[in-house]
């Protein structure tokens, strides 16, 4: 069984705590194409949030289940752990909510790649990885998180067995790499969708749940 986890639990400082994840790119807000993406190619998708009140946000996605974090005010690797806790798949890819271009030719090619390894990490270099664009084997992710008391993702990407899967090999399947395209703020919505300039005023202001 192959599970994903969508991390929303973010504050989204450099969108302003506006919530990314209602952004939307070519008509659909971006956890509605994370989840018709992760629909193809995960048999089980959880929703991590930062607490019970936000996921509250995410009623309409029907069968998909929203969890709150665990461990809670850690960034990502908080919102890893409790995904991992959840979900029932031997191996589980993990997206950040504010990744709209996910392709799911490469989150296929991730999970054959972490077949015997415990992490399938796409490499742009050496010191480049996507650890949130990611495969990781359940057990392991909760074998190193349940061990740690202080956590960084980077250690955690170094110490488990992973397979790094370099970029190029990802262009065969999409050769823009658009599967990474990561928004960050609003300079870079409207870099992928010039109509968001015309939105912005329309996208919530500071002081909302952050993404
Ligand atoms: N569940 C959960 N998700 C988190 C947490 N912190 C960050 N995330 C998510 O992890 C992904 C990467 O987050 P970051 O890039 O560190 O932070 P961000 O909130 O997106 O943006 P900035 O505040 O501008 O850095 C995003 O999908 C976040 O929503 C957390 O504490 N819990």
């Amino acid at each position: 069984m192959r599970s994903a986890i969508v991390l929303v639990g973010g504050a989204a400082r450099r969108a302003g705590g506006r919530e990314k994840y209602f952004f939307t790119f070519r008509g659909k807000t971006f956890i509605d194409r994370l989840i018709d993406t992760l629909r193809e190619v995960a048999d089980e998708i959880v929703v991590v949030a930062r607490d019970p009140g936000q996921c509250e946000r995410f009623g309409h996605l029907g069968d998909v289940r929203c969890i709150p974090d665990v461990r809670r005010d850690l960034g990502p690797i908080g919102g890893l752990h409790a995904g991992a806790l959840a979900v029932h798949g031997e191996y589980v890819f993990v997206a950040a909510c504010d990744m709209p271009c996910i392709h799911p030719g490469v989150v296929r090619l991730l999970f054959d790649a972490a077949a015997e390894y415990d992490a399938a990490i796409p490499s742009w270099n050496a010191d480049m990885l996507e650890p949130l664009h990611a495969v990781y084997r359940t057990s392991a992710l909760l074998g190193y998180l349940e061990e740690h008391e202080s956590l960084s993702l980077r250690s955690m990407v170094r110490s488990l067995d992973s397979r790094y899967v370099c970029v190029e090999e990802i262009r065969t399947i999409d050769p823009d790499l658009l599967t990474f395209t990561n928004i960050n703020n609003l300079e870079d919505l409207e870099s992928i969708d010039p109509s968001a300039g015309r939105a912005r005023d329309d996208v919530r202001g500071p002081g909302q749940m952050g993404s």
